[in-house]
């Protein structure tokens, strides 16, 4: 069997080497020359997956993709061809909720603003949404979910209109697949409009796609309003940000808010399950089993390190910052994405970060109540 694997794709080796053959490409530039031989291919979202990439090619088994999005994958085409396609739905869901969240404690911390004072608009309530949800909500922060699909389908949250969001939330996060048609198309679904209707001092993140906010509007809009404060992780035409936009954004990354090791562990180990689901091969391998420990084992806390307490925001910061300290790709971004591949090159060279999970919490001293530890194993850390 020979497996076509994006080269920036980790432990597809230790996962498929079972299979056959590896052979590792640029995904971008995927030629149908090079895909025309391929039984399995493995992609991420940069590759278009389509008729033009794979009519000559007349063996393929199956195409993965170690993404929750799936808007570069012609998924119509495949089934015409009867190709087996899965993508990895939540697998870096929790890397994005903890890049939204310490993304907001950062900016509250630079303008020495309480996180916990703000009410915090999430637009998508599926898997990222919610796992930004899941972290606010741990801290104590008010969450407004704005999911009119999730809603119509009976989901038992309380559910606000995007309007309600706009009027309402100091915060709003942006968790939506990009779509182009129907009642709920979420193309520039931040129009020049909703941008300039969004309350005075509103902080806005994308951290979706970059086509989710017409990004001309923003430079637009941003250059009227300073009081706007944006995180952009997702930029209209990737991988060439508008080069306007990027001094008017106060967090700028270049499409990692899902980069954390278990994230990319977990979206190559789930196309490696459905691999092997369809050749009824055994599952012999874990997530675990891929995953280093963390350099940090463990962390201790004293008494006085009540997390949930607004007044120790810098201390939480502090601590989220030693699993991702977001001011490094900021930095970076400014520096390279207006380089021939920066963009591409920061994402390739990114070193991949870790989730809370991967830091254990030592609450040396007994707490007056449980609340903080609870509150910090709820955040996502291990605590003992
Ligand atoms: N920056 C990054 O590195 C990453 C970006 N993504 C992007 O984030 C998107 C969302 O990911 P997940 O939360 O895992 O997807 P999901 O499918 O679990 O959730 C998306 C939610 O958005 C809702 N939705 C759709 N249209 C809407 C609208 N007009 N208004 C409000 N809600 C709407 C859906 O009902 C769904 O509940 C992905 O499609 C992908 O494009 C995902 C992972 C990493
Ligand atoms: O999962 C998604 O959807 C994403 O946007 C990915 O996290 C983006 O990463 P790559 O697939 O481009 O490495």
């Amino acid at each position: 069997m020979k497996i076509i694997a994006d080269e920036n794709m980790p432990y597809v080796v230790e996962l498929f080497n079972e299979f056959g053959d590896i052979e590792f490409v640029d995904g971008r530039h995927l030629t149908p020359e090079q895909a025309q031989d391929a039984d399995v291919l493995l992609v991420r979202s940069i590759t278009k997956v389509n008729a033009a990439l794979l009519e000559q090619n007349q063996q393929l088994k199956f195409v993965g993709s170690a993404t929750i999005g799936t808007d570069h994958v012609d998924i119509d085409y495949l089934d015409s061809r009867n190709i087996p396609f899965s993508n990895a739905p939540g697998c870096n869901a929790t890397a994005v909720g903890e890049y939204a969240f310490i993304a907001m404690l950062e900016l509250a911390t630079r303008c020495g603003e309480s996180l916990k004072d703000k009410v915090v608009g999430i637009v998508g309530a599926g898997n990222t949404g919610s796992a930004t949800a899941k972290c606010l909500e741990a801290y104590g922060v008010k969450v407004m979910l704005c999911d009119p699909i999730k809603q119509q389908e009976g989901d038992e949250r309380a559910f606000y209109s995007l309007e309600q969001v706009l009027a309402e939330a100091d915060v709003i996060s942006l968790h939506v697949p990009i779509t182009k048609d129907g009642e709920h198309k979420t193309w520039f679904l931040f129009d020049e409009a909703r941008l300039a209707a969004l309350k005075p001092n509103t902080w806005l993140l994308n951290c979706c796609r970059g086509e989710v906010i017409d990004n001309n509007a923003l430079i637009k809009v941003g250059q009227q309003r300073s009081d706007l404060k944006l995180v952009l992780d997702v930029w209209q035409g990737e991988p060439n940000p508008i080069t306007e936009l990027v001094p008017l954004v106060d967090i700028a990354t270049p499409h990692i808010a899902g980069y954390s090791l278990e994230g990319k562990a977990k979206g190559t180990f789930m196309l490696y399950e459905k691999l092997c689901q369809l050749t009824n091969t055994k599952v012999t391998k874990t997530v675990s089993d891929l995953l280093p420990p963390f350099h940090i084992s463990e962390f201790s806390l004293s008494v006085n390190a009540d997390l949930l307490d607004g007044a120790n925001q810098a201390k939480l910061l502090g601590l989220a910052r030693m699993a991702y300290d977001v001011r490094d790709d900021d930095v970076k971004f400014r520096q390279r994405f207006a380089q021939l591949n920066g963009f591409d090159q920061m994402r390739k060279q990114h070193k991949h970060r870790r989730e809370f999970s991967a830091l254990t919490l030592n609450f040396v001293q007994a707490q007056l109540s449980n609340e903080p530890m609870l509150a910090a194993e709820q955040l996502g850390f291990k605590v003992t």
